[in-house]
């Protein structure tokens, strides 16, 4: 059994850019800027938002962070987008979800310059992807692709079960992996809460994506021999034995899945830092895109 390290390959990622930074910097070419609003004071939206900000330090990026209190309107969230978009400086920027319950997340998603998007959520970059079109992909399926092409997983004519069909993760991956790209070319099948016999689906599968967000949903009687796992679920546990208080679950229950498992992603360690090192890769490319 192999571990999919997305902790390594994420520093890896995060090298090459900043290898890439350096030499704009060299030529005399701008930084990239990454901005990142934040609303409210969620503790995990917090960590990850904290960890972009070091992240972009890291490879040599400019960041702004701006937070806002948790009562915001939609209205002024809506004119912090737009002084982003207007921001001659700013190459790309993320609205950190979830959002509040007093503000519209599409409504929010739809004010993004399309340009700017670089979390890959904006309708027309949807929609460029879907048709296969070059456009920024959502980090966390990019990360996903990554690290199968990093450690070599075949997907072209592999059977690929997606639970969960979320706009930021588990629809977006089920279209890339269908599509003919290097990673891809997969039968896909995009499973949800209203799939029957979910375990008689999953044990067909070669390669199980877990994004449901229930902790240690999947166990080792769903899946074959030699399947590949990928586990995007990441719940904070109550665990009194922790110094913080909690342990960090993924969807898969990994003690009995990685005894079946050809490949596997750990929680954490795997997706997570994928997602972060493949924004900076968006980032970047939409400071190139406007050399
Ligand atoms: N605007 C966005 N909001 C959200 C996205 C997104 O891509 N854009 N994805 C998730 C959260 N997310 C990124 O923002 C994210 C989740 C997890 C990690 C990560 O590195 N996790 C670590 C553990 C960190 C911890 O201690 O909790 C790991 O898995 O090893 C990074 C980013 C929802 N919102």
């Amino acid at each position: 059994m192999i571990i999919l390290d997305g902790k390594k390959t994420s520093d890896n990622i995060k090298d090459e850019i900043a290898i890439a930074v350096a030499k704009r910097k060299e030529a005399g070419l701008k930084t990239p800027h990454l901005a990142a609003i934040i609303v409210g004071t969620d503790g995990a939206s917090m960590t990850y938002v904290n960890s972009k900000v070091k992240s972009c330090q890291k490879v040599g990026f400019n960041s702004t962070l701006i937070d806002l209190p948790e009562d915001t309107t939609e209205e002024q969230l809506l004119h912090e987008i737009e002084e982003l978009n207007n921001d001659k400086d700013i190459d790309g920027f993320i609205v950190q979800l979830p959002l509040p319950k007093q503000i519209d997340e599409q409504k929010v998603l739809m004010a993004v310059d399309p340009d700017k998007d670089v979390d890959g959520f904006h309708p027309v970059n949807v929609g460029k992807m879907t048709l296969d079109l070059p456009s920024f992909l959502p980090a966390t399926p990019y990360g996903i692709l990554e690290l199968l092409e990093r450690y070599e997983v075949e997907t072209s004519g592999k059977k690929v079960v997606v639970i969960g069909r979320s706009h930021i993760v588990g629809r977006p991956l089920s279209i890339l992996l269908s599509q003919k790209r290097k990673v891809g070319n997969a039968t896909v099948t995009l499973a949800h809460s209203r799939t029957r016999d979910l375990a008689s689906i999953t044990r067909e599968a070669d390669i199980v994506v877990a994004a449901l967000g229930i902790a240690e949903f999947l166990t080792g009687d769903m899946v074959k021999d030699g399947a590949t796992i990928i586990d995007v679920g990441i719940t904070r546990v109550k665990d009194d034995s922790k110094k913080r208080g909690y342990r960090l679950a993924g969807d898969v229950d990994f003690e009995s899945v990685s005894k079946k498992a050809s490949f596997i992603t750990p929680v954490p360690g795997g997706v997570g830092p994928m997602t972060i090192a493949m924004l900076l890769k968006n980032t970047l490319q939409a400071c190139e895109n406007r050399d």
